[in-house]
């Protein structure tokens, strides 16, 4: 007995929606700008995963017209390295965004490293000038997964007006600033992380559920609200009983979809959005770097 009740959230037609609008903004303010958009994607080392997105990062610049400045470098390349590779896209013109492509090889400092990038050129919204200005409610660089799940819950009409909201997680790339658009949107939110006890007390209320933790199976249908928006963030890549490998969210998406109204799939959920957010800031910094 299947009975799916949950309206699923396709990520992946928003933004390919988004995308043809960042395509024609582009092809508009070329002419006045000389040059097209430019995207600078740091990553070092060989981490098969990381690889894999910055792949599909550059393949979707390519697609939209903004032209790719990326760089790869081996696993012991370093942290001075890097600060001078930083340092020389900050000047650089025709880079209006630069990204370091997460996890760092452990002998490598994120932390310093982030706070180097330009904050204009910032499209990862992770400099603490940015993440400052979210903390204000100020206009800046968001950060691109908590902003395309806000895009999302935008285009679906979903209202977050009063709404109890609960995060699950509590990075920096993803927990704290999606807690952070919540609370500027009104809703009142919830974080829960590794030491919250009783993770169903804490859900059990949420009108809108984000989890953004890395488990399969995670959230079972028991632990949701029914009627609650769910949005999974979570990106697990599993063996399943046939021995294939594929991806897997935080959430049981086969008994929740059965009690949630809305539900993202993974893949083809907020993934394609996080893409489609960097390429929104690189365009954003790109106009907003120009009219100087
Ligand atoms: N779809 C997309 O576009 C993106 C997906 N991701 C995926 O989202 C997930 C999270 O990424 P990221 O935030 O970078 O990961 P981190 O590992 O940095 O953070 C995970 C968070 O989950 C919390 N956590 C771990 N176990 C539990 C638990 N049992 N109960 C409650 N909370 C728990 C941790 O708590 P504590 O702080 O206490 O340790 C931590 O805050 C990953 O699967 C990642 O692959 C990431 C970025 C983009
Ligand atoms: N500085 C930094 N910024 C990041 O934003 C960042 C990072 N580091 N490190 C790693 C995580 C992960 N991440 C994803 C991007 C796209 C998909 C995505 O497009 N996923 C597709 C599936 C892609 C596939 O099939 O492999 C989907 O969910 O449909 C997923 C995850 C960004 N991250």
């Amino acid at each position: 007995m299947e009975t799916q009740i949950a309206k699923l959230i396709d990520g992946k037609a928003l933004a390919e929606k988004i995308q043809q609008e960042l395509s024609a903004t582009i092809t508009e303010l070329q002419p006045q700008i000389g040059r097209p958009p430019g995207l600078a994607v740091l990553m070092v080392g060989d981490n098969p995963a990381s690889a894999a997105y910055v792949r599909g990062k550059e393949r979707a610049c390519a697609k939209v017209g903004i032209a790719s400045f990326g760089k790869h470098f081996p696993t012991e390349t370093t942290q001075t390295e890097l600060e001078e590779v930083i340092a020389a896209l900050n000047q650089d013109e025709r880079v209006d965004g630069i990204l370091v492509q997460l996890p760092l090889p452990d002998h490598l400092d994120a932390v310093t490293l982030l706070h180097q990038i330009d904050p204009d050129k910032d499209v990862d919204g992770l400099h603490p000038i940015n993440l400052g200005r979210l903390v204000r409610g100020e206009p800046g660089l968001r950060s691109c997964t908590p902003f395309g799940v806000m895009r999302l819950l935008q285009e679906y009409e979903i209202s977050l007006e009063g709404k109890q909201a609960v995060v699950v997680g509590r990075s920096i790339l993803v927990g704290k600033p999606m807690a952070l658009m919540l609370l500027e949107a009104n809703a009142t939110i919830t974080i829960a992380h590794k030491s919250s006890h009783s993770l169903e007390n804490i859900i059990k209320n949420a009108d809108i559920l984000i989890t953004a933790v890395g488990r399969p199976g995670l959230i079972t249908a028991e632990m949701v609200k029914p009627g609650a928006v769910v949005v999974d963030v979570g990106i697990s890549r599993v063996t399943d009983a046939n021995g294939n490998n594929r991806l897997v969210g935080d959430v049981d998406f086969d008994s929740v979809k059965r009690v949630a109204e809305f539900l993202t799939p993974v893949p083809g959920g907020v993934g394609p959005m996080t893409v489609t957010m960097l390429l929104q800031n690189t365009v954003t910094s790109y106009s907003q770097r120009s009219k100087i």
